[in-house]
């Protein structure tokens, strides 16, 4: 793949991506974490090179995005979705989604959220996806008992490509063979030339150990599922509680995670912990046994009187002999009870059974007393029992590996899974919580502008549940007036929202919406105070490419503005009133030439209208009356309609409530209104 070929993508962060384990799989499959990974690429950008990626897939030109309010709410909306993942990956991946005027990506986001809306967000697997990581690939395994050793440059090459975890050595004869036998516990001879060598030592000669690595380096595989045993463990979990399918099965594999501990050892083997134990209790067995049979034979002794005859004394005094000969005259019965109850002991207390015949020579036949072990036995029974657990462990170690081996590629899968599964169920989350249907996606030709039915914006300042929903439609270029606070921002929000949403193929807060498909969203917000004249100057010229297109691609036969949907709040403060009805006169008439579709909110609607030179549509949010001096809105623009401020209402209101007199002034008052 060549990496530079995605947009955004310079030789540097080709470079540096090209450093991942796998560049090309993180990157189809949009895996942001995994594409952080890379040396110097931070989640943000990493992000972006995801969603490089996926523009370059469906040759989409980008640029959704138009303006600094349209990007805001992108963000804000995407953090909606996030804000319902339970794993960091899921919230990274969730960045790849970005609004697109290309259908073919449109669609691929829409079945993929079509179907996550049909998942159950059930609490459970919201809890086990908790523990879920992505899988992390030890790298870092070293094996300091183990050698690969050969005779030929181009093998030696090769082994330390295909097993880095131990080291491999070059030996042109048996001699340096026996050298390496001697500092390692194995040695892998690769050359069938070895075979028949004749060395001391753990000598293998295994020409097709490169082709079997986790049967020379078992640790890679258990490294590998032990690091990532929770992760694992959690994401069967899901995968069990959600009911996903996936080629793995789960509970061999549980089952095998159960053998392993955090380190990779094999554990629950009761051979194993059997002679694990007896290695470590050894010394201290060895020391019971032992007072074991002196505490016996002190009593046995202390018991007795011992009658000896003067001539026996004597010839005892004169052999220069010691009270050890009297012990095994007088007391030999009782010394052979003491003794044998300290081997019983010392077998019995270290379970021991190949070893049980070394382990009864550890104190010896002759009387002595005070009974004492032979050093250079309890050695013998120490190396024994050493090299037993250690032929046991690698042999266990040997056997989960093999089992786990060609787990590997399940497990993977079972892991994307479950983290998939978070990706889709914050969008179920999110399609409930704001009760969401799918939006339609029409072409200009079918039906131009946007028409929402009970839209309610999960981002206004009251609680969803206190949203009032909003109807409205737009096709062609419009002025939106409306009593003050009625919320007309909102709607402009609420328009954009759903626009976004719906070109990111993602349902939307809506009993219905449909959308035409947009090539950019241009949303500008409303200006704080009127502009100096440098800003002024530049917000124009913005405006004068936005309507002329200039710099920008149009497709040929269509207008490049003709794909715009341009919302603009309030763009009469910019500058003084007579002159901004004049210039947003100006701009509407320049999209209205262009077919485009635009809403402008505006105080100014009856002067706008005055002033341009094609019959402006005005929509009106309305106050449908005043309660305790509080305006009751109907929230859902009312289309032809140019609404009352709140000034005209208050006026109105002395108009009809006045006294006789002031009450001609009041009417008098209104008509200016007209
Ligand atoms: N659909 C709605 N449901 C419930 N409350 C709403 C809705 N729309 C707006 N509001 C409330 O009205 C407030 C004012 O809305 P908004 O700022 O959009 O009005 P506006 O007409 O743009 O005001 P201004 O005249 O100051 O520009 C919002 O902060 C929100 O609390």
């Amino acid at each position: 793949m060549d990496l530079e070929a995605i947009p955004g993508v310079g030789a540097k962060t080709a470079e540096r991506l090209a450093e991942l384990d796998d560049p090309e799989r993180a990157l189809r499959d949009g895996d942001v974490a995994a594409i952080a990974r890379a040396p110097g690429i931070s989640e943000g950008r990493a992000a972006r090179i995801a969603r490089g990626a996926i523009r370059r897939d469906h040759d989409d030109p980008g640029g959704f995005l138009g303006t600094d309010r349209a990007n805001e709410l992108y963000r804000e909306a995407l953090a909606l979705f996030q804000e319902r993942t339970v794993t960091d990956y899921a919230a990274r991946r969730l960045e790849t989604i970005y609004p697109s005027a290309t259908e073919s990506r449109i669609e691929e986001v829409r079945e993929f959220a079509t179907a996550a809306m049909d998942r159950d967000p059930d609490p459970a697997v919201r809890d086990a996806l908790a523990d879920v990581e992505p899988l992390d690939a030890p790298g870092d395994v070293r094996i300091r008992d183990r050698c690969l050793a050969t005779g030929d440059a181009e093998t030696y090459a090769r082994a330390q490509e295909a097993i880095p975890e131990v080291s491999v050595e070059l030996v042109d004869d048996a001699r340096k063979l026996s050298e390496l036998a001697r500092g390692y516990a194995t040695v892998v001879a690769l050359d069938e030339d070895f075979t028949g060598v004749e060395v001391d030592g753990d000598v293998r000669v295994e020409p097709s150990a490169l082709e079997n690595p986790a049967e020379v380096v078992p640790e890679r595989v258990l490294t590998f599922f032990a690091r990532n045993r929770d992760s694992l463990r959690a994401a069967t979990e899901v995968a069990q509680r959600a009911g996903i399918e996936v080629d793995c099965d789960l509970s061999a594999l549980e089952s095998s995670l159960d053998q392993l501990d955090d380190d990779g050892q094999v554990r629950g083997d009761e051979e194993l912990d059997r002679l694990t134990t007896a290695v470590d209790d050894l010394d201290a067995a060895v020391s019971t046994a032992e007072s074991v049979a002196n505490d016996r034979l002190r009593e046995a002794i202390e018991e007795r009187d011992v009658t000896i005859e003067g001539a026996d004394l004597l010839t005892l005094v004169e052999r220069g002999a010691g009270v050890d000969s009297l012990l095994g005259r007088e007391l030999a019965d009782e010394y052979a009870d003491a003794v044998a109850a300290a081997r019983d002991h010392l077998v019995d207390a270290l379970q021991l059974r190949d070893t049980e015949s070394i382990a009864r020579r550890t104190f010896p036949d002759e009387p002595t007393f005070p009974v004492e072990r032979d050093e250079s036995v309890v050695s013998r029974l120490r190396e024994e029992l050493t090299a037993a657990r250690d032929r046991r462990a690698t042999r266990r170690k040997r056997e989960l590996a093999g089992e786990l081996a060609d787990a590997r590629p399940a497990a993977e899968e079972l892991v994307d899974a479950a983290l998939d599964l978070d990706v889709e169920l914050a969008v179920a989350r999110f399609a409930r919580d704001f009760d969401c249907t799918m939006p339609t996606l029409t072409s200009a030709d079918e039906a131009p502008g946007f028409e929402i039915e009970g839209g309610r914006s999960p981002l206004l300042d009251v609680p969803f549940e206190a949203v009032e929903p909003v109807d409205y439609g737009v096709d062609g270029v419009t002025l939106l007036s409306g009593v003050n606070s009625g919320g007309k921002t909102s709607t402009l929000d609420l328009v954009a929202l759903l626009v976004l949403l719906a070109h990111m193929g993602l349902p939307v807060p809506a009993e219905a919406a449909r959308v035409e498909r947009l090539a950019e969203l241009h949303y500008h917000a409303k200006t704080q105070g009127t502009l100096d004249a440098g800003a002024f100057e530049s917000t124009l010229r913005e405006f004068g490419g936005l309507v002329t297109g200039v710099g920008e691609e149009g497709d040929g036969e269509t207008p490049a503005s003709a794909r715009k949907l341009v919302l603009v709040d309030e763009l009469e403060s910019i500058t003084e009133p007579g002159a901004s009805a004049k210039i947003m006169a100006g701009i509407l008439e320049a999209l209205d030439e262009r077919g485009a579709t635009a809403v402008f909110v505006s105080h100014l609607a009856r002067e706008i209208r005055a002033a341009a030179d094609f019959d402006v549509q005005v929509d009106g949010i309305q106050a449908v009356g005043l309660e305790d001096g509080e305006l009751r809105v109907n929230r859902s623009p009312v289309k032809g309609e140019l609404a009352r401020s709140t000034p005209e209402l208050i006026v109105e209101k002395l108009a009809e409530d006045g006294d006789e007199r002031s009450k001609a002034f009041y009417e008098r008052l209104l008509t200016k209104f007209g």
